[in-house]
């Protein structure tokens, strides 16, 4: 029998990823409350956000399939970046990046009405040393505004990566293999 699960996320990258699991699945997106508590750490912070979007969907009355939840964050200084406020507050998270290597955690959560289970996916990624121009153009392409950590792997920025360490995948927004690895531990508990 063919594995049926709900999505519940809004993102057209989960939306897409997930298909490469040949996983069949609805997608509905759960309005979940974001912010990070004081003193949580970026590793906690991710892992919660996944678990509360699963659940919220199961909360919503979504209890005939398993929910998956997922989420994302960029880490740098053992900070989770958020999205950038203007084009100065961008700048300076760029300058931060240029040359050096940040982490970005994606958590992966499955839950019903009984259970839920969750797994985090570290990725080193390691961006060239970026001009001024390199900034600028990114900005003025209009990209970064809308994303947590100001940049997007799949888009303008995949040219900023000179070495990646871990899941491509889960740095677009859904890791393939742990996926499938915690959806068939959920199936099979
Ligand atoms: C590092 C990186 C981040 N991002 C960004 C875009 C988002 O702002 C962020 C993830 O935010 P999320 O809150 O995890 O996801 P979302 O709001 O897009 O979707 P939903 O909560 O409905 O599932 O990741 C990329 O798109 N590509 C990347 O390479």
């Amino acid at each position: 029998m063919q594995t049926a699960i709900y999505l519940a996320s809004a993102s057209p990258r989960r939306k897409e990823l997930l298909s490469q699991l040949g996983v069949e699945f609805l997608q509905f997106s759960v309005d979940a409350d974001e912010s990070q508590f004081e003193d949580e750490s970026p590793r906690i912070y991710v892992e919660r956000l996944a678990r509360l979007k699963a659940q919220s969907g199961v909360a919503m009355g979504y209890t005939d399939r398993p929910v998956l939840g997922s989420d994302t964050v960029v880490v740098l200084d053992h900070q989770a970046l958020g999205k950038p406020i203007d084009k100065s507050d961008f700048v300076d998270t760029m300058q931060r990046l240029s040359g050096r290597t940040h982490q970005v955690m994606t958590a992966v959560a499955i839950a019903d009405s009984e259970a839920v289970k969750s797994c985090v996916v570290v990725t080193d990624v390691t961006f060239k040393a970026l001009s001024d121009a390199d900034i600028d153009a990114y900005w003025r392409s209009g990209e970064p505004q809308d994303k947590a950590g100001g940049y997007g792997i799949q888009g303008l920025a995949g040219r900023f990566v000179s070495h990646i360490s871990g899941s491509y995948f889960a740095v677009v927004g859904l890791p393939l293999y742990e996926t499938e690895q915690l959806l068939n531990e959920f199936l099979s508990r």
